[in-house]
């Protein structure tokens, strides 16, 4: 069994793709898909691209929560390896789904977009991976534009980004005059041909990058590239795996998906470069994914279409093992004992049942609210899994019902779509009011709307005084609970509880915040916090 597990995990690779709405990540995705025969045509990954038409903000993202289950989360083969791809949220008022999508992930896929370079979404997204050292390999689109020359784009890239761009193809020309690639590890280049039905693999191909039939062909702009080449070679280092690894070191593709130009190679590079699966790290200790006992952990939580059935899907990352249709698992938070029978996967853009799972693979299985962002399934043993992140909100709204007499639903309601991730909830330690924080506004309209439509609660989404938010601790050594407990008696007319009950410091200035810190040098002040009300010493800033 051992031996046939850790094939399996060998064979898997699991990755995020993601960038600035609009630099073609949807295209890519599409494209992947073809490349590796997963679907025919990318039915719903194009009916994403019809919502954007859509009239209202919060329509459409309604629409796309029912597409995006779908959508969300690909599975495909390609060279032996099984392969699974997670979409992150383009919009980002919802940059914190995103993020917890990256944790479930052992590489990402940049894509940036020629003509614009980094952007800024690129660039919080790159922050989290670069927290979590997540290898990552970029892919430059739109080279059938007016775009950025590429040694200016590898420069900002390096500079924005923090990481060194190691050139695995270069671009030939740009727009109408768009020669192709060159690629510099197998020494011959790639020439492009327009057409979004081109059919992979059918490229022409020139053996030799000083080939002269290149120059008599290409004239000025293969001249050019022939000479950004000998730049960069002689300036970027050499391809290392290490730095690859630790996220230190992206390896750099130029290309069109629009034209299926390019789309080949970031596949054979996921397949030679990416990671398998590894270690993951739990309070108790690490796991190792071709360990012989199932774990795994729930990093998504999304909320079905049908509201009349209130069915959730839990989206989990199995970190060890293999997971077996109808074996039991329990919820280590709770105690809770599961018998899945209807787990999902989501191969071919399908929600289809599932029998078998391994390391690194993403499943999802539909639950009545027993399953919560955070979770940590196992065969039995007590185990909880880090590094699941909460932002601390940077917008406030105070929240009450129209109708007294449906407060518990709004109770209930809100309890769910805090669990779900949606919002984030808080209950101030004086007072009754509750209070909702966020990343961003967006995410008010879709807790009003789902409020009423979901739960038959007509909420009143109002103001409130708050901009900033804090959890509490306090460390053993400093005076642990004793220590917090004076902090909190002292400043319970500012003090609320979250979700899990951790306390929470609410402020109207990010200022007040200094003065607070100085006067309480022995308690602890986060902006993020994990799952399980563990706390992160990281700020990550914008
Ligand atoms: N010219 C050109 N256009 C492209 C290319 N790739 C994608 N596009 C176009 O760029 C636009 C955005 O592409 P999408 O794939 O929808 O972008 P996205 O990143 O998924 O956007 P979000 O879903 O908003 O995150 C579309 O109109 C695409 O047709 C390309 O290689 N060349």
């Amino acid at each position: 069994m051992s031996a046939e597990l850790a094939e399996q995990v060998r064979q898997r690779r699991t990755f995020a793709i993601i960038s600035h709405p609009d630099a073609g990540k949807t295209t890519l995705t599409e494209k992947l898909l073809l490349f590796s025969g997963a679907i025919q045509i990318a039915g719903s990954v194009k009916a994403r691209k019809a919502t954007r038409h859509a009239t209202s903000d919060w329509m459409e993202i309604e629409k796309q929560r029912g597409i995006s289950v779908a959508s969300s989360v690909m599975q495909m083969e390609y060279r032996g390896c099984t392969i699974n791809l997670l979409d992150t949220p383009g919009h980002q008022d919802f940059s914190e789904d995103t993020y917890r999508v990256l944790t479930a992930v052992d590489a990402a896929l940049m894509v940036i977009d020629a003509a614009n370079g980094v952007e800024p979404q690129t660039r919080r997204l790159l922050q989290v991976c670069r927290a979590r050292n997540t290898p990552i390999l970029t892919f430059v689109n739109k080279m059938d534009r007016e775009v950025q020359e590429p040694l200016a784009l590898m420069d900002e890239i390096e500079r924005e980004l923090g990481m060194t761009v190691v050139p695995f193809t270069w671009p030939v020309g740009m727009a109408k005059f768009f020669g192709g690639v060159l690629d510099l590890r197998k020494d011959q280049m790639r020439v492009f041909s327009p057409g979004e039905d081109r059919v992979a693999g059918t490229e022409e191909i020139v053996d030799g990058l000083a080939n002269p039939v290149l120059n008599e062909r290409f004239g000025d702009v293969y001249e050019q590239a022939a000479g950004e080449i000998e730049l960069v070679r002689e300036a970027a280092p050499a391809f290392d795996e290490a730095e690859f690894l630790a996220g230190r070191q992206t390896p750099m593709f130029f290309g069109s998906a629009v034209n299926n130009f390019g789309v080949q190679e970031v596949l054979d590079a996921l397949v030679d470069l990416a990671p398998p699966p590894g270690p993951r790290p739990a309070i108790q200790r690490t796991v190792e994914p071709d360990e012989g006992k199932f774990t795994g952990v729930v990093f998504k939580i999304q909320a079905n279409m049908d509201p009349a059935h209130r069915d959730r899907i839990a989206f989990l990352r199995v970190a060890s093992g293999k997971f077996s249709r109808g074996m039991n698992l329990k919820v280590v938070r709770s105690g809770k004992t599961l018998r899945p029978n209807t787990v999902v996967t989501f191969m071919s853009q399908k929600r289809e049942l599932l029998d078998e799972a391994f390391a690194g693979d993403i499943i999802g299985i539909p639950n009545h609210g027993v399953l919560q962002l955070g979770d940590t399934l196992t065969e039995g043993e007590a185990l909880q899994f880090t590094g699941l992140p909460f932002f601390a909100p940077e917008l406030f709204r105070s929240v009450e019902v129209a109708d007294p007499l449906k407060t518990k639903q709004l109770r209930a309601g809100l309890t769910q779509l805090g669990e779900e991730g949606a919002i984030q909830v808080f209950r101030p330690m004086a007072g009754s009011v509750l209070l909702l924080g966020a990343v961003g506004q967006l995410q008010f309209e879709v807790v009003a709307h789902r409020l009423e439509h979901e739960y038959g609660v007509k909420a009143r989404i109002m103001p409130a005084r708050y901009n900033v938010a804090r959890w509490v601790t306090c460390e053993e050594a400093d005076g642990g609970e004793k220590e917090l407990k004076r902090f909190i008696d002292a400043n319970s007319h500012r003090l609320a509880l979250d979700a899990v009950d951790a306390p929470t410091l609410l402020l109207e200035y990010a200022g007040e915040l200094r003065a607070i810190q100085e006067n309480w040098p022995k308690i602890k002040f986060h902006a993020l916090r994990e799952h399980a009300g563990l706390v992160f010493q990281q700020r990550m800033g914008d």
